[in-house]
């Protein structure tokens, strides 16, 4: 069964997110509806071996010879050097302003190529084809792109909204259930985010999803996709409501930041961390009753994932993640910016935030 939901806001064009099995044997025909001149597949060297030639193969059924452009896999591709490679093949293959760009890869590929997308001759279309649970639960959906520097996540980026998503969800057969569990904290943020019951869903019978289970996995993403478009629909540019979604992300990519962007650490495993510190903190501050918070790290420690700095084979100091915590783009002139809790499914965004008190917090949760 095939599941489209379509995302759509005042502010930029509406497009599709189609969920279902088997879904890569399409991408030429519905990427021949966009009319390209050419077309680049950009995937990474995991994903380009299992499943490029399928995509060009559907590509080429339809009529369309594309190019592939195959990057190193890995969080490190998100950068200057990669992002100038891609741009570089783009223009030797030949593109215009009507060719089109397709991601296949994890968050990785989609937000490079997306990135590519959006600075090659001021933007072109774009397809995602995302192959892990997290890129298809969230990095596909709502045209955040960019690239890392040593300074930050995702400090060099644009908002550029891709023109389809094809979430093939066959495509999740091959990834590491290491990996499948790294999305699945992407997804239990949505429920930590708005949703208490879907929380307790993926917390109790939905929790065998977090394993590879297919059928939990579809029933998941499809929810996820679904909150995720209505939030991104309401506020593109997140100018407010948006910033729900960073929910655990201003403690988590602090601790990516620190840890050096290395296999150590996914970005779905510091989002579970960071979710939990989130409430944590939210609870230390009176905001939330201690027993969400714990209701809370059980659901993601029953996933698998890490929810304590002790989980992590890092030493932290608690100056340097303020320090990371203050380059966040929610923050303003220095001023953190956090998503904090009421309660499980009850997130709201607070600039009310005491740097001072945030230092305490982080020496509480064991940094130095
Ligand atoms: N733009 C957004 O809104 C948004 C949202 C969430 C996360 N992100 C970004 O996404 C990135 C994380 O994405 P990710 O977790 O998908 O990481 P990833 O893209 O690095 O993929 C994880 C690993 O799985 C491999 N892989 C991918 N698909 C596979 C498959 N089907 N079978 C086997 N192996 C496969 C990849 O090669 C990689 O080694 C981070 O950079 C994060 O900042 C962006
Ligand atoms: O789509 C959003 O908005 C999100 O915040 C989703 C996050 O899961 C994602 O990691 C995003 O890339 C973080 O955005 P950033 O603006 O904090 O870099
Ligand atoms: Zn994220």
């Amino acid at each position: 069964m095939t599941t489209s939901i379509r995302v759509e806001g005042g502010d930029f064009r509406a497009y599709d997110v189609v969920v279902g099995a088997g879904l890569l044997a399409s991408l030429g025909e519905r990427a021949k509806a966009l009319k390209p001149t050419r077309v680049v597949v950009v995937t990474d060297s995991t994903v380009g071996p299992l499943h490029a030639d399928a995509a060009l193969a559907s590509l080429k059924t339809a009529g369309i010879q594309a190019e592939q452009i195959t990057v190193p896999a890995g969080e490190a591709s998100k950068s200057f050097g990669e992002l100038e490679t891609v741009l570089d093949r783009m223009m030797a293959a030949g593109m215009d302003r009507r060719s089109l760009v397709v991601a296949l890869g994890g968050g990785v590929i989609g937000d490079l190529a997306g990135l590519s997308a959006a600075l090659f001759m001021r933007g072109i279309d774009f397809i995602q084809v995302p192959t892990t649970v997290l890129a298809q639960v969230d990095s596909s959906v709502g045209g955040k792109t960019a690239i890392d520097t040593a300074r930050g996540k995702n400090l060099i980026g644009a908002f550029h909204q891709p023109r389809l998503v094809l979430a093939d969800i066959d495509i999740l057969k091959t990834l590491p259930v290491r990996q499948v569990r790294s999305g699945w904290a992407e997804i239990l943020k949505h429920g930590l985010i708005c949703d208490a019951a879907y929380f307790d869903w993926l917390s109790g019978e939905g929790a065998v999803g977090a394993e590879g289970d297919a059928e939990a996995l579809a029933k998941a993403v499809i929810r996820s996709v679904e909150i995720k478009a209505q939030v991104v629909g309401e506020d593109e540019k997140e100018a407010g409501r948006r910033a729900l979604l960073n929910l655990g992300h201003t403690f988590g990519h602090a601790l990516e930041v620190e840890v050096g962007f290395d296999d150590t650490l996914t970005h779905g495993e510091a989002v579970a961390v960071g979710c939990a510190m989130a409430f944590r903190y939210s609870a230390r501050l009176g905001l939330c009753e201690a027993a969400q918070a714990e209701r809370a790290e059980q659901g993601i420690r029953a996933a698998g994932l890490p929810t304590r700095l002790a989980d992590i084979a890092h030493a932290f100091d608690a100056a340097a993640l303020l320090e990371r915590m203050q380059g966040d783009k929610k923050a303003e002139g220095g001023r953190l910016t956090l998503i904090l809790a009421h309660g499980i499914g009850q997130a709201f965004v607070t600039k009310d935030v005491d740097a001072v008190d945030v230092l305490s917090f982080l020496k509480e949760e064991g940094a130095a």
